[in-house]
C-alpha cells in the first residue's frame, strides 16, 4: 500500500477516541462476540443479578465473590447519620442564622442565599464562580460526607527513604478540549499554574498507549510512529480485525430518519460493517473512560459528531471529507460559544499547553480541589455544611425559593435557589420522585488499586498504559479488569522516590447489579494477578492501596438526550426555575465537563436567567461554522507567540 494513503475517517475517530478520551468518535452495531470468554463473563454476571456472596476470581478456576454482609451503601448512610446528627449544633445554628436574613415577606428575600448541594468538584466550581460573579450572594454548600472534592482525591504514602502519591480516581486531565477552557480560567484565579505538571505530546505516556488482545499488549497506531509501521500492526494483529472492512463506511446507508438514538456497540457495527471494531477496539475505549457496556451506552450523547455527520451526509466519512473539502466545521453550538467567550482570558496559560498532552499537579489532582477550598473558606460569603445529609428539597410557594431539609434535626432552611450537583438519581429521591427523567441514568461501579514498587524497571513498555476490550478471552481476564494505567509514565514529578507506580481498574459494568464486592484482600490480590498475567510482574509490590470508587461514573444509555430534554422540563416545572443541576450525571462525565457545567448555571443565573443546567438539550445543538479549526487556531497561536518572540528579541539593545 502506498504509504501515503489517506487515512480513513474511521481509522481517524478511533485513534482520537483512544488518543483523547473524550470520544467524539464513531459507533457500530454489534452482538457480543459469540467466543467462549465472553459467554463465561456473561454466565458469571448472571442476568437474575445474584443478591448473595460471589468469590471474585483470582484464577481461572475462582469466580468473583460477594457476601450480603449489608450493603455498603446502607452502612455508609447509617454513619453520615452519625456523623450529621453530631453536627447538630452548627447545623441549627446556621439554619436560625439564615432564617434571620429573610425579611419575612413571602416571595421577598433581601439577599440572594444559593444552596449548592455536594462538595464535589462541581459543587466547589459552582461556589468558585458564584463569589466572582455574584460577591452579594451568600453560598451554603451541603456535603453527606466529611470530605470535599469528591472523587478527586490524592494520597501521599510513605515508602522507605521518601512518598510517592497514589490517586484514588481521576489523575490528569486534557488542557485541550473546549471545556478545558474552564478549568484553565480557575486555575488561573486560584493561581495554581505553576503547580502544574505536564506530561508533553512527544512523552512515551502520550504516544504509547495500548489494548490487551487477545494475550499481549498491542501498541497503538499514533504519532511518532512509522507509517509502515502502523500498517504492518493493523494487518497483523487480530485486535484490528474489520479495519479493512470499515474503510468502505462511506459506501453503507445511513441510518432511517426516525432512528433518534442507539447503542455505541450497534451504531460501530453497523457503520464498520461488522462486529470487530466495536468488540476489539472501542469497547476498550470505552472501558477506559466511562467504564461502561457499549451495548447500552448511547451513541448519539457519546459519539455526537460522528452520529452528526451521519445524520447530515449520510455517512461518517461524507461527512468528515465534505467538511475539510469546504473548508468548514461542525461545532457544537455551546462549544463554540465558550471559546469565543474564554479563549482569549485564557491564552496566557493555553499558549504554554499547546504540545501538552495531559496535565496534573505537583501534588495531585486533588491539589485543585484543595486549593479551591481553601479559597472559598476564606470568603465570608461561603459557609459548608459538610456531614449534612439532605432529605428533602422543594419549591417554597411562600417563598418563591427553595426549602431544604436536612437529616440530622429535621430543620429547614430556605434559599433563594438551588444547585444540585449530585447525582440525578438521588436529586429525584429527594425531590420525592417528582423528576423521573433524571432518575434513570445508572452508574458504575470502579476498584482502584494502586500498585508502587520499589524496582524502576519493572514495566517492559513505557506509556499511558492499556485497556481490556470485552472481546478478551475470558482466562486472561477472569478479575474483570478494564485497563491499568502506568502512572509512573504519565505523569512524572509527584514522589520522591524512583520506582514504578501502576493503577489496575476493575469491575465497572462487569459488577453491574452487584450488591457487594471484593474487600481490600481481595481487590490487591486481583490486581497483582492481572498484573502476573499481563505484564509478567512476580515481584510483589511495595506498597498496595485499594479503594472502591462506588457509582462513581455515570452511564449516558440510549435515550439519554430525550430524557435529559424532559429532565429540563420537570425540574423547571417542579421547581419553578430556582433549582439548576450540574454535575456528570447530565453534560459530561469528566471533571472538565463537570466544572464547565457549574459555570455555566452560575454564568446564566447571573444574567438573570431560572436555568436548569439542561438547556443544552434543547434546540440546535450543531452549527455549520466557516472557522478556523482547532490544529488552525493553534497554528495562529503559535505563529502569533512566535512573531512575538522574534520581536522581543529584535527589540532587545
Ligand atoms: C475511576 C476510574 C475512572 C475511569 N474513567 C474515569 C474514571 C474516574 C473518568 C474518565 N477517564 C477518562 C476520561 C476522559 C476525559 C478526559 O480525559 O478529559 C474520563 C471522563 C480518560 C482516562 N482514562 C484513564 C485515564 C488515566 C484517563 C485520563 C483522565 C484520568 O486521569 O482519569 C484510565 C482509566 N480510567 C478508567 C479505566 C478503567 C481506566 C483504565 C486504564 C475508568
Amino acid at each position: 500500500m502506498p504509504s501515503n494513503l489517506p487515512e480513513h475517517a474511521l481509522v481517524t475517530l478511533l485513534k482520537q477516541c483512544y488518543i483523547s478520551p473524550v470520544c467524539q468518535a464513531s459507533r457500530f452495531g454489534s452482538r457480543r462476540l459469540p467466543n467462549s470468554s465472553t459467554r463465561a463473563l456473561h454466565t458469571a454476571r448472571s442476568t437474575t443479578r445474584p443478591r448473595h456472596r460471589r468469590t471474585v476470581g483470582l484464577g481461572n478456576k475462582q469466580k468473583c465473590s460477594y457476601s450480603s454482609i449489608g450493603s455498603a451503601d446502607e452502612l455508609q448512610s447509617r454513619s453520615q447519620a452519625n456523623a450529621a446528627s453530631l453536627n447538630f449544633d452548627v447545623d441549627s445554628k446556621s439554619s436560625l442564622l439564615f432564617a434571620g436574613q429573610h425579611d419575612g415577606h413571602a416571595g421577598e428575600q433581601k439577599e440572594t442565599r444559593i444552596a449548592i448541594i455536594g462538595g464535589g468538584i462541581t459543587g466547589l466550581t459552582a461556589a468558585h464562580y458564584i463569589t466572582r460573579e455574584l460577591p452579594n450572594a451568600k453560598v451554603t454548600i451541603y456535603e453527606a460526607g466529611n470530605k470535599l472534592g469528591g472523587w478527586l482525591q490524592s494520597e501521599y504514602v510513605d515508602v522507605a527513604d521518601g512518598k510517592v502519591l497514589f490517586e484514588k480516581g481521576p489523575r490528569t486531565l486534557r488542557p485541550n478540549t473546549e471545556a478545558s477552557l474552564v478549568t484553565l480560567d480557575m486555575i488561573q484565579n486560584l493561581g495554581l499554574k505553576d503547580e502544574m505538571l505536564v506530561s508533553w505530546n512527544s512523552s512515551p505516556a502520550a504516544r504509547n498507549r495500548f489494548i490487551y488482545y487477545p494475550d499481549h499488549l498491542v501498541r497503538m497506531p499514533g504519532p511518532g510512529q512509522k507509517i509502515s509501521d502502523m500498517l504492518w500492526t493493523v494487518m497483523t494483529e487480530p485486535v484490528f480485525k474489520g479495519a479493512f472492512m470499515s474503510l468502505f463506511e462511506y459506501k453503507r446507508p445511513g441510518r432511517p430518519k426516525e432512528m433518534e438514538d442507539e447503542s455505541v456497540a450497534s451504531f460501530i457495527s453497523r457503520r464498520a460493517g461488522g462486529p470487530h471494531i466495536a468488540n476489539n477496539l472501542i469497547s476498550a475505549v470505552f472501558h477506559g473512560i466511562y467504564a461502561g457496556d457499549i451495548d447500552k451506552l448511547s451513541a448519539r450523547s457519546l459519539l455526537a459528531k460522528p452520529w452528526h455527520f451521519e445524520g447530515v451526509a449520510g455517512s461518517i466519512g461524507e461527512g468528515f471529507f465534505d467538511a475539510r473539502k469546504n473548508g468548514y466545521n461542525w461545532v457544537a453550538t455551546r462549544d463554540y460559544e465558550l471559546r469565543n467567550e474564554l479563549g482569549p482570558k485564557v491564552q496566557e496559560i493555553g499558549k504554554d499547553l499547546i504540545s501538552a498532552s495531559v496535565f496534573s499537579f505537583k501534588e495531585g489532582i486533588g491539589a485543585f480541589p484543595t486549593a479551591l477550598e481553601k479559597s472559598l473558606r476564606a470568603n465570608p460569603n461561603v459557609h459548608f455544611r459538610t456531614n449534612d445529609r439532605i432529605t428533602s428539597l422543594e419549591y417554597d410557594i411562600e417563598s418563591n425559593g427553595i426549602k431544604i431539609t436536612n437529616a440530622s434535626n429535621h430543620t429547614t432552611a430556605n434559599y433563594t435557589r438551588a444547585i444540585s450537583t449530585i447525582s440525578g438519581s438521588h436529586l429525584s429521591t429527594l425531590a420525592s420522585d417528582k423528576i423521573p427523567s433524571l432518575s434513570s441514568t445508572p452508574s458504575v461501579t470502579v476498584m482502584v488499586v494502586n500498585l508502587y514498587y520499589s524496582d524502576a524497571t519493572i514495566l517492559s513498555e513505557q506509556g499511558f498504559g492499556y485497556l481490556i476490550p470485552r472481546s478478551i478471552p475470558y482466562d486472561q481476564n477472569p478479575e474483570c479488569a478494564l485497563g491499568v494505567v502506568f502512572d509512573s509514565d504519565a505523569i512524572q514529578g509527584q514522589d520522591t522516590v524512583p520506582g514504578t507506580k501502576v493503577t489496575v481498574m476493575m469491575g465497572g459494568h462487569w459488577w453491574d447489579g452487584f450488591d457487594a464486592y471484593p474487600d481490600e484482600e481481595e481487590g490487591a490480590a486481583m490486581a497483582i494477578s492481572v498484573l502476573k498475567r499481563h505484564l509478567k510482574i512476580d515481584a510483589p509490590p511495595t506498597v498496595t492501596r485499594v479503594s472502591l470508587a462506588k457509582n462513581c461514573i455515570p452511564q449516558y444509555t440510549v435515550g439519554h438526550e430525550s430524557r435529559m430534554k424532559k429532565g429540563h422540563e420537570e425540574v423547571k416545572e417542579v421547581f419553578k426555575g430556582k433549582l439548576a443541576v450540574a454535575g456528570n450525571s447530565f453534560t459530561g462525565v469528566g471533571m472538565n465537563d463537570c466544572v464547565r457545567a457549574a459555570r455555566d448555571v452560575v454564568l446564566q443565573i447571573k444574567k438573570g436567567e431560572s436555568p436548569t443546567g439542561l438547556e443544552g438539550f434543547l434546540g440546535q445543538q450543531w452549527r455549520k461554522v466557516q472557522v478556523p479549526t482547532r490544529a488552525e487556531m493553534m497554528r495562529k497561536i503559535k505563529e502569533r507567540v512566535e512573531r512575538e518572540g522574534r520581536m522581543k528579541n529584535n527589540n532587545r539593545p
